[in-house]
């Protein structure tokens, strides 16, 4: 089951973000519905030993096969317009000549008129809206010149067909809706990944950072928690860029953002603020304790490794300025602000130390 989930529906993709997916996925569940009615069809219709219908709908069945293999190999287009020509010329065969328009099969256009819509893309709009207008001509054809009794079915089962079409179909427009609906969660949340992500390192991105600081401000307020703002700031970034280049440069960037990402502690958050400058915030800590967590930041970077394509190895320290909520102070800019000064002193101290601007140390 789960092979043909992830063979024909693509369930197991989504992560993954291309548009075309979306309609393989559509096109792979209109494909196995539409087999899977044929088949339903031809089951009863064996039994009934009727074999003109059994003929038609086994070579329904045949193309419906053949374009879900079409799809499954990647040629998309040709799966996409296959499937509402076979409907199309299926239903209206079996509507106008064999079950009469009192079985309401040709209701089942109404599927391919918003499958149109939804499986071909904005810049296919001349197939998206010539097989929506198609499939609509096809439907009134049927619904205006087909016989309300047919030859196969009496009118007791047109009442039963009549009543399974408009619950297959049901089911069929419910799932391909679900399926639009699902895409478009899973492409806002990796938008809004994208948007928080610092493109170079991974790391937030000073926006997402920022409103981190904001909301855990807030909660430590509330929770009479303390919390700790780091900045960290690479020493003498300048002359790494301007020694071996702007490359080695981003190098030493994702180098310290990884070193530092893997010291911090699961409920910290970490975040580029800007150029080479990163925030670390600290949940329920004292400034001992996050002066532990930024020493042990400190001397992992110290110690990392950062090589160059050309094998030369670069040496990387950090300054880092500590600051703490204190009675008083109503808005984390302060704290950041406070965290800013004790950078600038471990900057004028003689850089790679952590300074401490804070009115009660304990
Ligand atoms: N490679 C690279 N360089 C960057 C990036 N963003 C900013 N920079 C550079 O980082 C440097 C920052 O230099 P400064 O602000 O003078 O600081 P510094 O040289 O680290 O000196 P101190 O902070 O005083 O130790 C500038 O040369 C920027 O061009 C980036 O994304 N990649």
């Amino acid at each position: 089951m789960k092979k043909i989930q992830k063979n024909f529906l693509y369930t197991d993709l989504a992560e993954e973000y291309s548009n075309d997916l979306n309609q393989k996925r559509m096109v792979g569940f209109s494909y196995l519905f539409f087999c899977s009615i044929n088949l339903i069809v031809i089951v009863i219709f064996v039994i009934r030993q009727t074999s003109p219908i059994v003929l038609f709908c086994f070579l329904a069945l045949l193309l419906g096969l053949l374009g879900l293999r079409l799809n499954f190999k990647g040629k998309l287009f040709w799966a996409q317009i296959m499937l509402p020509i076979i409907a199309m010329l299926e239903l209206s065969i079996l509507s106008l000549f064999y079950f009469g328009t009192g079985s309401a099969l040709h209701w089942f256009l109404i599927d391919f008129i918003i499958y149109a819509l939804a499986v071909f893309r904005s810049d296919q709009r001349v197939l998206k809206y010539g097989t929506a207008l198609c499939t609509v001509s096809v439907f009134w054809v049927c619904e205006f010149m087909g016989a309300e009794k047919g030859l196969y079915l009496s009118a007791q089962d047109q009442k039963v067909a009549l009543f399974l079409v408009f619950l297959c179909s049901s089911f069929a427009v419910a799932v391909i809706v679900s399926m639009v609906v699902n895409r478009l969660r899973t492409v806002n949340e990796h938008l809004r990944i994208l948007t928080e992500k610092d493109e170079l390192t991974g790391l937030s991105n000073r926006r997402k950072v920022l409103a981190d600081a904001d909301d855990i401000f807030a909660d430590s307020i509330v929770q009479q928690d303390s919390c700790v703002f780091a900045i960290i700031d690479l020493d003498h970034f300048k002359r790494i860029n301007d020694t071996y280049g702007h490359d080695a440069g981003d190098l030493v960037l994702v180098k310290v953002s990884e070193t530092m990402a893997a010291v911090v502690r699961d409920q910290d958050e970490i975040g580029r603020y800007g150029e080479e400058e990163f925030i670390v915030i600290m949940r329920k800590v004292t400034l001992k304790q996050a002066e532990a967590v930024m020493e042990r930041i400190r001397t992992a970077v110290e110690n990392m490794f950062v090589e160059t394509e050309q094998g030369i190895v670069i040496p990387v320290t950090i300054s880092i300025g500590l600051s703490t909520m204190e009675p008083g102070v109503s808005r984390f800019e302060e704290v950041l602000a406070q965290a800013s000064k004790a950078l600038y002193v471990a900057k004028r101290n003689g850089r790679n130390r952590i300074a401490i601007e804070s009115s009660f140390q304990d």
